[in-house]
């Protein structure tokens, strides 16, 4: 007898979105039903591309060469990193997130080069260079040491690490947690930067599954992997993340967690591109008020001036 349902899992071809995309084939073959999953690799003009991400129209490419696949039929199921999902335009008419998986670490941490003497960030001497594309990460270390160097590097993690490791032009550079673990080098994570000193971004660490919305068989299937929490603690930030009108690769971070006492709560920073002055605000809210909570710290954070942080003109 064939399987009940055949399913085209579409990711790109980057070795942690293909990681991501196992894991949801996975899943669903832990599901139990009659599956045949088809694992489909997609190289985006962004994976091609070398130089700045913003050149191309930012990270919002990916995706949108990732949904044209999907309206098209192409694949029947789309694997992304939450993180990397714009937050400044809608998703696709007719394409859902059905399905947001627990959400993994969230914490940043620091590599160092074989053989370096130093451990942590504030072992460094000054004028050190310190990787890392995102200027949410770059602003957070110049608050804290405004005496290193922040270079770009960008490409997928793998070949981050190995320009890292064979150009050794940087003393040191910063990557997801939860990234490092998907494609097994945990390893290479010397120091764990805490909460209070680097803000996840907005949907950090979180995978989430879309599929067409008419597609109600898929969905269905989808839902038996949504973790409910995951999805209101998305909801929270992603609402805050839509209000400030976030793009891509703004210097906005958030993180939405579940307190002892059950209700939500919400920390919104927002920075300027040196790291001197930031917005911050944390509200809570009960679990059922998650859009709510999200639009009341954008608002905060907009009267303390989040535009023109965004904008890059706050002085
Ligand atoms: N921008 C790339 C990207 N998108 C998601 C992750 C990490 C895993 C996650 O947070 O989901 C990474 C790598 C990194 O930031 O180091």
């Amino acid at each position: 007898m064939p399987p009940d349902l055949r399913i085209r899992v579409g990711s790109r071809t980057s070795p942690m979105a293909v990681a991501q995309a196992e894991h949801v084939r996975d899943l669903l073959f832990r599901s139990g039903e009659d599956l045949d999953v088809e694992l489909i690799g997609i190289e985006t003009s962004g994976d091609r591309w070398q130089g700045d991400l913003a050149e191309l129209g930012g990270k919002g490419t990916f995706l949108k060469e990732i949904d044209r696949h999907l309206l098209r039929g192409d694949i029947d199921v789309a694997v992304h990193c939450v993180k990397d999902v714009p937050g400044d335009v809608p998703l696709p008419e007719g394409t859902t997130f059905a399905a947001y998986l627990p959400r993994e670490d969230v914490h940043d941490v620091v590599l160092f080069p074989a053989g370096s003497p130093y451990r942590g960030l504030d072992e460094l001497p000054a004028g050190a260079r310190i990787g890392t594309a995102a200027v949410r990460r770059k602003a957070q270390i110049l608050r804290k040491r405004p005496d290193l160097h922040v270079d770009r590097i960008r490409g997928n993690v793998n070949s981050r690490i190995a320009r890292f490791d064979s150009e050794g032009r940087l003393d040191a550079m910063v990557l997801a947690r939860a990234g490092l673990r998907r494609i097994g080098m945990e390893h290479r994570a010397v120091e764990v930067l805490s909460l209070d000193d680097m803000c996840p971004a907005v949907g950090a660490g979180v995978i989430g599954v879309q599929c067409r919305t008419a597609d109600t068989g898929i969905v269905e299937l989808l839902r038996l992997l949504d973790d409910p929490r995951t999805r209101t603690h998305v909801t929270a930030e992603r609402t805050m993340l839509r209000d400030l009108r976030g793009r891509c690769n703004s210097p906005i971070a958030g993180h939405c967690t579940t307190t002892a006492d059950g209700q939500l709560s919400l920390l919104g920073m927002v920075f300027g591109r040196d790291g001197g002055h930031f917005a911050c605000a944390q509200e809570r809210d009960t679990l059922d008020h998650a859009h709510e909570l999200g639009a009341r710290v954008a608002a905060a954070l907009a009267r303390k001036g989040a535009h023109r942080l965004i904008a890059g003109t706050a002085r």
